[in-house]
């Protein structure tokens, strides 16, 4: 079974369809990548996912669940977390403070808890800190875990906020542009990053422009283009796709 089966999702905004009845099919376990020009309606989809934009037409299951219906928190508490193309982190808190914080996303308590200091919250925030450091590790940016987050590259700042959806301990992980601001090394290093989550078993679709990221780490590649799937398969037969080219990857996104 498909873990996200959407079916016929249009989203219109006044006179503007940002998407127009389209249908995406992502298996358990499946990198999908979603590509198109700019406009084209792909974070328009993420917000659908993920529960920011009711669609004016269309279901969409999880897992065979109807989740139409349900709210960002009660999404993300089934595992659909996301990141951001503006990436949301407290800019004015260390790096291990933000990803503690995605620990909580998944509970509606938490961070209060902490706050108001009960005894128990002690031990809790002591193993917080340790799941955090070894997430940290895992993501190679454990140096920077005092570091105040907006005094961060792009780069990192990316790399905390993938840490920091992993902590929600996520089944569908959705990465807006994750590779934005980053340099060739930085987004291989990313390359491996998704892989490595993926072998966890979480299923991942990925809104990317850098065409060396997106190309080598997906399984397979949809095509969004005003509003509408114009092409769908493996990365290689994306590439020699004659309406692909001419639509998309012809007119200068980043090269391959
Ligand atoms: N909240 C909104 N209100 C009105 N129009 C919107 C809104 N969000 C998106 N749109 C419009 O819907 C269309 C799809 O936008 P969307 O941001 O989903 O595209 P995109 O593929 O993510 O583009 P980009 O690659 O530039 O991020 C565009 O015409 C956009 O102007």
């Amino acid at each position: 079974m498909a873990l996200i089966q959407a079916n016929n999702i249009s989203k219109q905004f006044g006179g503007i369809a940002a998407l127009k009845s389209i249908n995406i099919e992502v298996e358990q376990g499946e990198i999908r990548g979603l590509i198109g020009p700019n406009g084209a309606g792909k974070t328009t989809f993420f917000n659908v996912l993920a529960g920011n934009y009711t669609p004016t037409a269309g279901t969409l299951l999880f897992a065979g669940s109807d989740i139409g219906k349900l709210s960002i928190h009660e999404r993300v508490s089934l595992g659909i977390v996301r990141t951001f193309q503006n990436i949301r982190l407290f800019s004015s808190m260390t790096v291990l403070d933000n990803v503690k914080m995605g620990y909580h996303a998944r509970t509606s308590s938490g961070w209060l808890a902490t706050a108001i200091g009960r005894r128990w919250v002690f031990d809790e925030e002591k193993r917080l800190k340790e799941n955090a450091i070894s997430l940290l590790e895992r993501f190679g940016i454990e140096r920077i875990a005092d570091e105040q987050v907006g005094n961060l590259s792009y780069g990192h700042q990316r790399r905390v906020e993938i840490a920091r959806a992993m902590a929600a301990k996520p089944k569908l992980l959705l990465l807006d542009e994750p590779a934005a601001g980053m340099n060739d090394t930085e987004g291989q290093e990313l390359v491996r990053h998704i892989r490595d989550i993926r072998d966890q078993g979480v299923t991942i679709i990925i809104v990317e422009h850098d065409m060396r990221v997106v190309m080598s780490v997906s399984d397979h590649i949809s095509v969004l283009a005003h509003g509408e799937i114009i092409a769908e398969g493996e990365p290689e037969a994306i590439q020699g796709n004659q309406r692909v080219n001419e639509e998309y990857l012809g007119k200068g996104s980043a090269a391959c």
